[in-house]
């Protein structure tokens, strides 16, 4: 292990693109399979997943991880997947992370909204109490299911409104999922308090990621590493500081880019545009949100005071209350000063 690798390792940290199912670890995604054994296409054994795991392209990636999203039957899964990331987020120093929780494809799954808000509250309060990690919870949208998923996830946003719901998303695949139909939730998740946070700009092109910040009010883009094409673009997410949450090796799991070498990262970061590092789905992708800071620092060629800078700026993106930015801001300089 590189003294680099053990500062990541031990440096406070804030994760704000990593999704729910996304991070459900082959252990417990095993131990799902086995509980529905002979009822889904998901290998029961956890050495098997890796080959399971390896994605011809974006569009094969959400099919297997709509397999793995049919494993979660009940919100006894539920409350275990949730709290059992809490556990993974804790070994790697993690303090306070936003997870992109998608109550619309559990529910449509037979899981009534009331219980998997119930269940995901009382794996945050397990986090919180047993691994000291504060989880905070996006809503996002399921592309892929359109306007009646749109209709769903802003009303079980609005009406259940657990206590770590701060932020409202958009996921799935963006081709063929154009973003201005999905104005009127944005606008009306806005309106309750809730941020705009959708995905654009990781499989199509820098329109995307107008149409993000024109019509659904972005203030964070999920990925965005398509605005590296457009020069304006770039200047205008650096002039009104709109981050990106760049998730490397997701982008190169998945095909949105062919080669790390080729990773728009350095470009984006050149033309001062704000970015913070994430795992995205990090069992599916045989990654950590550790491994990411690795790559971005192979990538951005940065020092500890570089990855140091990452995590601050992670913070600094977050939508934790100010008094928990300079609590973690704290002890991140009290960590790196040591
Ligand atoms: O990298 C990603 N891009 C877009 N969607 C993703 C990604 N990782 C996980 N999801 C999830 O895929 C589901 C599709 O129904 C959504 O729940 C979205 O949150």
């Amino acid at each position: 292990m590189t003294d680099l690798t053990k500062f990541i390792a031990g440096l406070p940290k804030a994760e704000l693109h990593v999704h729910h199912v996304g991070s459900a670890s082959p252990r417990i995604v095993a131990e799902l399979a086995a509980r529905h054994e002979g009822t889904s296409p998901v290998p029961a054994d956890p050495a098997a997943l890796a080959t399971y795991f390896e994605f011809r392209d974006f569009a094969h990636f959400i099919e297997i991880y709509l397999s793995v999203v049919d494993l979660i039957r009940d919100a006894e899964d539920v409350r275990l997947l949730t709290y059992e990331i809490g556990r993974e987020l804790s070994r790697q120093q993690v303090r306070y992370a936003e997870l992109t929780v998608t109550p619309y494809s559990s529910v449509k799954r037979g899981i009534p909204a009331p219980a998997f808000c119930e269940a995901i509250e009382d794996a945050r309060t397990g986090a919180r109490r047993d691994f000291g990690v504060d989880l905070a919870w996006c809503f996002d949208i399921p592309g892929e299911a359109g306007l009646p998923a749109a209709e769903e996830t802003l009303r079980v946003a609005l009406e259940e409104r657990p206590d770590g719901l701060i932020s409202f998303g958009l996921g799935g695949p963006e081709i063929g999922v154009p973003r201005p139909q999905f104005k009127p939730h944005f606008d009306r998740a806005r309106a309750a308090g809730l941020h705009s946070v959708p995905h654009a700009g990781e499989t199509t092109g820098p329109e995307t990621i107008w149409d993000a910040i024109r019509e659904l009010g972005a203030e964070r883009i999920g990925h965005g590493i398509a605005a590296a094409q457009d020069e304006s673009l770039m200047a205008y997410l650096a002039e009104h500081q709109i981050p990106l949450e760049v998730c490397p090796t997701s982008n190169l799991r998945t095909r949105a880019v062919t080669d790390l070498a080729e990773h728009p990262i350095a470009k984006l970061v050149a033309a001062g545009v704000p970015v913070s590092v994430n795992s995205d789905d990090p069992p599916m992708f045989g990654t950590t949100l550790e491994q990411e800071y690795a790559v971005a620092a192979d990538l951005l060629g940065l020092d500890r005071a570089g990855v140091t800078e990452l995590a601050r700026g992670a913070v600094r993106h977050s939508f934790l209350s100010a008094s928990g930015k300079a609590a973690l801001l704290a002890e991140i300089d009290a960590y790196a000063a040591g």
